[in-house]
Formats: C-alpha cells, structure tokens, sequence
C-alpha cells in the first residue's frame, strides 16, 4: 500500500516538474563522459521535490564548489552524485555509464571509488589509525583486498597509504591516539584522511569545516587542493562563500533544489549571471 502511494506522488512529482520545466530557463548541459555527474535529475521525499532537474558533472582534477542557503539540497545532491540515493527521474553516471542501469556489484564498484567526508566526522571508538584504515579496509573490493595482501607478502605496506593520509592532514604522529582525545577539528581531519587512505577518483565533501577554527578549515582545504592535484574530482558542499572563493575551480549555485548558476569560480563570484544568484553571493538572499 505504501510503496503505491509512494508510487503515486513520485508520478504526481514527475507531471509537477514536466510543467515546470517547460517555464524555466534550463541550464546548459556540459557533455561530460569523464567523470562523475548527474543529468537532469530531481529527487524528492514525500510529497516535496528537493532536487529538481539538476545537471552537474565533476570531472578529475577538478573542484567544484555546491553553495546555496542552509535546506536548499546540498546534502541531498551529494547523496546522489555518492549513489547513496537512487534519483525519483535523471540519471547519475561515471564515465558516461548510468550507474544505476548497472548490476548491484558494478554499483558498489563506482561506489568504492567516491570518498565522503561528512559534516560530523563519524568515528569509531579506537585509535585513529584504525579509522584511516578502517576506510582502507571497507572500501576495498576482495580483488583489491587479495591485491593488498600478495603486496604485502611482497614486501608493500598498505599501511603506507595511511600515513601518507594522515600526513597529508597534518596528523602523521597522532595515529596511536584514541579518536576521544581528539578536538572536533582534528577528528574531521581524521575523517577526511579516512575518505584518502583508500585512494578514491572522486571526493564528496558535505560542509567539511562548517565547525572548525580557522586553523583547521585551512588544513582541510589545503587537503582538498592536494586531493585535487593528484587528480581526484572533488565536490564540496558549503554555504561559506569564502571557502569557496578559496578552493573551487568551478562554482555551482543551487537555490530551493534547482541549480541556477555554474561556472568557473571566478566569473561566478564576480559577474554571476542569475541576479538570485548576485544576491546570495553578495549576502543579500538569506534565508
Ligand atoms: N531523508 C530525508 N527524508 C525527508 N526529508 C529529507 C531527507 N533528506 C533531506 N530532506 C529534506 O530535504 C531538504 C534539503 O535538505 P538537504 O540536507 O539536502 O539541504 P542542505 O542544503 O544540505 O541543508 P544544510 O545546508 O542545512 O545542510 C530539507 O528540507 C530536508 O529536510
């Protein structure tokens, strides 16, 4: 009875957004076959449409920025492009492949390749090299795990990767350390080295330093730009447009779901087309 009903208001979402469509200006679609991205999805809970016909690819060696007031669907768009949620109409590809016309077990493969940092770090009670390679671990399809295994008999160190991670984040000596110890800017430090030990194409950060000092949100966006260097594809979703200045190559703006500006971060902050969009960056449209 439920999943009818549930039935009858995705179809009754899907006659909303044909009509919508029709009366909004569309945003361009870039012919991405290289990388992570959603086309033209929309995706609701109940009766509300939270993300609606949103188009946005994220290529490698790339990041973009998703600002947009608090509610608006960032979190809800990095679930998709994560493949966490199936979209309710669109499609999300890698490569230009439907993820979601894949099997189950190709589905967990493109998923092993997205790393996520949440906005709360999510920790185990252990030590902290324990969480960076708990991720290690878990993310690991048994081809990569037997892989890491004969490396190891060989002489590699999977353990290698860890300290590289925590290194990268500035916490190279603390890997004995229990996650309690920890401040809340170092335990999302850890976080983001969980998200990097297993070595990930793309990077989904959901207001990765929504909570820390200043000190810390600059290591993690010096971590972002690293990540990005060495080639992955990171989104970051914020409503600090001051983070976004700092570390996106390209900007998206996305307003009560629906994406009304993107483009190169520059331009986007300087000379935004949509003026919904000149008022949020400009600190006007607050909500
Ligand atoms: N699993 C869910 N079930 C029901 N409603 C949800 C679910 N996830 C998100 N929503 C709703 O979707 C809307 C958008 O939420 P979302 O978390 O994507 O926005 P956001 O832009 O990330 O917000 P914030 O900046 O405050 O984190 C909100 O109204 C939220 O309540």
């Amino acid at each position: 009875m439920t999943g009818h009903r549930g039935q009858q208001r995705a179809e009754r979402r899907g006659q909303q957004r044909a009509e919508r469509r029709g009366q909004r200006r569309q945003e361009p679609n870039r012919r991405v076959t290289d990388g992570l991205a959603v086309r033209n999805v929309s995706h609701g809970f109940d009766d509300t449409d939270v993300i609606e016909d949103v188009s946005l690819a994220v290529e490698r060696g790339e990041t973009v920025a998703i600002i947009g007031p608090s509610g608006t669907g960032k979190t809800t768009l990095l679930r998709l492009l994560s493949c966490f949620h199936r979209p309710d109409a669109g499609t999300v590809e890698t490569d230009g492949a439907d993820v979601w016309a894949l099997s189950e077990r190709d589905r967990l493969d493109v998923r092993r390749r997205i790393g996520m940092v949440f906005q709360e770090a999510n920790l185990f009670e252990t030590t902290v090299r324990r969480n960076v390679s708990y991720g290690q671990h878990v993310r690991r399809s048994w081809r990569d795990r037997l892989a890491q295994w004969f490396s190891r008999l060989r002489g590699g160190d999977a353990s290698e990767a860890v300290a590289e991670s925590l290194d990268l984040v500035g916490l190279a000596d603390a890997g004995s350390r229990p996650v309690g110890s920890l401040s809340g800017g170092e335990a999302q430090r850890v976080s983001f080295a969980r998200a990097i030990a297993y070595d990930p194409e793309f990077l989904l950060l959901d207001e990765p330093t929504s909570d820390l000092d200043p000190r810390n949100t600059a290591v993690i966006e010096d971590a972002i730009d690293t990540a990005r260097t060495r080639g992955l594809g990171v989104a970051v979703a914020t409503h600090d447009m001051n983070q976004a200045e700092r570390v996106a190559d390209r900007v998206a703006v996305l307003l009560g779901g629906r994406l009304i500006e993107v483009g190169p971060a520059e331009r986007v902050f300087t000379n935004p087309e949509d003026p919904r969009a000149r008022k949020f960056i400009e600190g006007e449209l607050v909500y």
